[in-house]
């Protein structure tokens, strides 16, 4: 059987994209070729992380967008700037004729205009979220449990890996793990603790779908 080619949305430093590489052909994430790492900004340490591991990378930015569409509303679901940005960006993918698209850190609400050509070629998109299925969605969900914590309101917080609707972080979880908060003195140590969580859920996750994608 051949691998099965995975291509990873990223925005930031990859170090999710590198827990990936790093696992890949070995038990905890077997027979898996990266064909495309694909990023919204041009910055962003991942792509060198890519490069690093010879796999093929893509700059993918919305300037251009939205500059073509200078009166555009700032909504995601009306925006047609983020549409066309959208259609292009699902061109970009089906040309790679992947199994699995994984965001890995990637900081764009998509829309159904790069959702249904995906969906209708049936290639499963899953993304990784830094917070339990209903409890936080969104942006900077970490910091945002970090407040509640020093304000009393909780003591944990967790991660999950699932599949991306057009909701953003509602879409059926494929793994979750609860993490303490608990023991923290700083956001810091936070984020190192949800970090080294996420590097290993997010292989699990990856493989779970890939194997899915076999059967
Ligand atoms: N339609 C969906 N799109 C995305 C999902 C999803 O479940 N459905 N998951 C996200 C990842 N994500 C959280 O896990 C997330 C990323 C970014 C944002 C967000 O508010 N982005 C802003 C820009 C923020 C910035 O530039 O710093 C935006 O797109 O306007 C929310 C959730 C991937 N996309
Ligand atoms: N809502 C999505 C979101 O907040 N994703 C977060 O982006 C980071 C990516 O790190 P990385 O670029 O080092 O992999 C991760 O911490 C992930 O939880």
């Amino acid at each position: 059987m051949a691998p099965a080619r995975v291509l990873v949305l990223i925005s930031g430093s990859g170090s999710n994209l590198q827990a990936l590489i790093d696992a890949s052909n070995t038990p905890a994430l077997p027979d898996v070729e990266f064909v495309k790492v694909i990023s919204d900004r041009k910055d962003a340490y991942g792509l060198k992380r890519a490069e690093a591991a010879k796999i093929p990378t893509t700059y993918h930015g919305i300037l251009p967008y939205k500059k073509k569409f200078p009166d555009d509303t700032e909504k995601p679901q009306f925006s047609e700037a983020r549409k066309a940005y959208d259609a292009d960006l699902a061109k970009l993918v089906l040309a790679e004729k992947p199994d699995i698209v994984v965001c890995a850190g990637f900081m764009r609400i998509v829309t159904p205009s790069f959702l249904e050509p995906l969906h209708e070629q049936k290639i499963p998109i899953i993304n990784l979220h830094p917070s339990l299925h209903g409890d936080l969605v969104g942006a900077h969900c970490i910091e945002r449990a970090w407040e509640e914590f020093k304000q009393g309101k909780r003591t944990k917080t967790g991660i999950m890996i699932h599949y991306v609707i057009a909701e953003v972080d509602m879409g059926e979880p494929i793994v979750q793990q609860e993490v303490s908060i608990e023991g923290c003195e700083t956001l810091e140590q936070l984020q190192t603790r949800i970090h080294e969580a996420e590097h290993k859920l997010i292989v699990e996750g990856t493989k779970r779908v890939v194997e899915r994608g076999r059967q």
